[in-house]
């Protein structure tokens, strides 16, 4: 894990107020990296335009018509120390609903937008810049308001749908409630699942502020939204030790490459130290020269990223959209727009229609190795002049598929109580699982109670066609499956059964955040009634825990046969 927040100690005060907090405002990406030359002074900058240079743009946020609280991470809350009290509080709604004009000194009026490049499964893009340029594309409605440091960590808070910044191609800057719910639901349900991910704060939303989304109707089978509809605006604020993407390394590893303008490399070279900085510093030491820094980085993130890989897998995760934009440099999990986790096991689930098979619940292993291949790239002008650290780099970047490989080794060992993987097992349960349509959550969980028949599975079946075929002779493979796996497991641990079954469970999640599950949830936040998001929240962060008959009745259950195939519950083509 990197980076966690402390838990709350003694020693650490509580931040009560906003004063508390803006004393401990400490700006290190404004202070330490170069401000746009062509910004405004007055940070009113929300028109697209291009940005040559600098690492970051000025920019004032849009503040939220009528802002009203609906919830904000009690978990987060608590680890830096805020008074949950503070996120009802007047001036505390007005920072994180995008309105910075009275905030008290040392905070500043303005936040920051910043720019980056793209790639997709690892081909460089600029058509997705309104100039074709590279250089209007970044932070389109993220604007980051407040770094502080609470006992010796530093956190960066940004706002989603915080208005338009330079970056905005024309669209509004706006993120609308249903998405924020989501994302902001996710967040804490992966830092509960043990996946390391961006961090959320508060979630507020505009009693009378609302924008246009394509969505679906009620029950549309239609893969690409078939309306258009006016949706709550909404800001989230998300936590992170930093927000730097793969993407935000290339636009300025692209720019060095080509020589774009006489402080290009400088530019790289700040950007990657910074990053070092922020997200790297217990690990990379700073007295290195910058090639030693850029190896170690290189080599740090491909641990940090595959091991991520391996965490998504294990708890069902797809992230639907990986390119580089959505890939943090720091390796943690940032931007839920169309992601889902796995019901129905199928390695091609993916629920963002647009993502085709390359961003598929199994093939994320090789989208991550197109990410960190971009990375690599990135990276390599700083190291032209030494051929030796250039071959180094190489040779990290093409063992990225044998690490990511043993990583996912070792999680399916570990999904299947196992020390060490097994391939004939494992190929012949993923073709069970295929051919019987099993969830994925139900079925890993009913076999870490190490069951002595597989009755307790088939509260996993969906039941396909290829089962109901033949059921019995189904039921009879799963029964050799279930007594190879024990043999095996009596040869491999030493452990008393309910010490494999307890170990297995912390591997094996009860509860996933299934999108049938929050869709009521935003539904209901939409007409005021904010119980539902609660809910989830308490329940989602606890997802290894067994909990009560009632929350077990409710939320663990295969997805019912109606959702299936329905647009905004399966699959979206948009999701923002
Ligand atoms: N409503 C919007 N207004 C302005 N820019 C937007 C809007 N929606 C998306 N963008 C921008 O389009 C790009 C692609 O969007 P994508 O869905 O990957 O990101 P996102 O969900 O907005 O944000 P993030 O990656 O910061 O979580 C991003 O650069 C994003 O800032
Ligand atoms: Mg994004």
């Amino acid at each position: 894990m990197i980076n966690r927040p402390p838990q709350q100690t003694d020693s650490m005060e509580t931040i009560s107020n906003l004063d508390n907090l803006a004393r401990l405002a400490s700006y290190s990406f404004m202070d330490t990296l170069n401000a746009d030359p062509d910004a405004t002074s007055n940070g009113v900058d929300h028109y697209p335009r291009q940005v040559f240079s600098g690492h970051y743009v000025p920019v004032s946020p849009t503040p939220l018509e009528n802002p009203e609280y609906v919830t904000h991470s009690k978990n987060l809350f608590r680890e830096l120390g805020f008074a949950d009290s503070m996120a009802q509080s007047a001036d505390f709604i007005c920072v994180f609903s995008g309105d910075l004009t009275n905030v008290p000194e040392p905070m500043r009026k303005l936040g920051w937008a910043t720019g980056y490049a793209l790639s997709i499964y690892g081909t460089e893009y600029k058509q997705q810049c309104p100039f074709q340029t590279g250089n209007g594309y970044g932070d389109g409605r993220a604007i980051s308001v407040l770094e502080t440091v609470i006992d010796g960590h530093r956190w960066e808070m940004q706002l989603k749908g915080g208005g338009r910044t330079p970056y905005c191609r024309g669209a509004d800057g706006r993120a609308v409630l249903r998405s924020s719910v989501r994302e902001f639901l996710a967040q804490e349900h992966m830092h509960a699942l043990g996946v390391p991910t961006s961090r959320s704060l508060s979630l507020y939303v505009s009693k009378t502020e609302k924008v246009k989304r394509p969505w679906y109707s009620e029950g549309s089978r239609s893969k690409d939204p078939d309306m258009v509809i006016l949706e709550p605006a909404a800001i989230s604020t998300r936590v992170a030790p930093s927000f730097i993407r793969v993407g935000q390394i290339e636009l300025f590893g692209r720019r060095a490459r080509n020589n774009d303008h006489p402080q290009a490399m400088e530019e790289l070279e700040q950007i990657v130290l910074h990053l070092i900085d922020r997200e790297y510093g217990d690990v990379i030491d700073q007295s290195l020269s910058t090639a030693e820094k850029v190896l170690l980085l290189a080599r740090e993130f491909r641990s940090r990223l595959t091991s991520l890989i391996a965490n998504w897998i294990r708890v069902g995760y797809c992230q639907g959209n990986f390119n580089s934009d959505n890939c943090a440099a720091g390796g943690f999990t940032l931007d839920y727009g169309p992601f889902g986790f796995c019901e129905l096991f199928d390695p091609y689930f993916q629920s963002w229609t647009g993502g085709g098979q390359h961003f598929a619940f199994l093939n994320q292993p090789v989208a991550a190795e197109k990410n960190f291949q971009m990375f690599c790239t990135a990276l390599r002008p700083l190291l032209t002049s030494d051929q030796d650290s250039l071959r180094q780099l190489d040779e990290i970047q093409s063992n990225f598929a044998s690490v990511m490989q043993l990583q996912m080794e070792n999680m399916w060992a570990a999904k299947l109580g196992l020390d060490t993987f097994n391939t004939e097992l494992f190929n012949e349960l993923v073709s069970l699982m295929m051919q019987t349509s099993v969830d994925y959550t139900i079925f890993f969980r009913e076999l870490s109670s190490v069951p002595d028949d597989i009755e307790p599975l088939k509260k996993s079946f969906y039941k396909n066609r290829n089962y109901n075929l033949n059921p019995e002779r189904m039921n009879n493979r799963w029964s050799e499956w279930l007594n190879k796996w024990k043999a095996i497991i009596r040869v491999n641990t030493t452990d008393t059964l309910d010490e494999l079954s307890r170990k297995m469970k912390l591997m094996n999640p009860k509860y996933s955040l299934r999108e049938w599950f929050v869709a009521p949830a935003y539904q209901q936040a939409a007409a005021g009634d904010y119980s539902l998001i609660r809910e989830l929240q308490e329940i989602m962060t606890k997802p290894y825990e067994e909990q009560s008959k009632e929350v077990e009745e409710k939320f663990y259950m295969l997805k019912p046969l109606e959702f299936f195939e329905v647009g905004g519950l399966s699959y979206y083509s948009c999701s923002s």
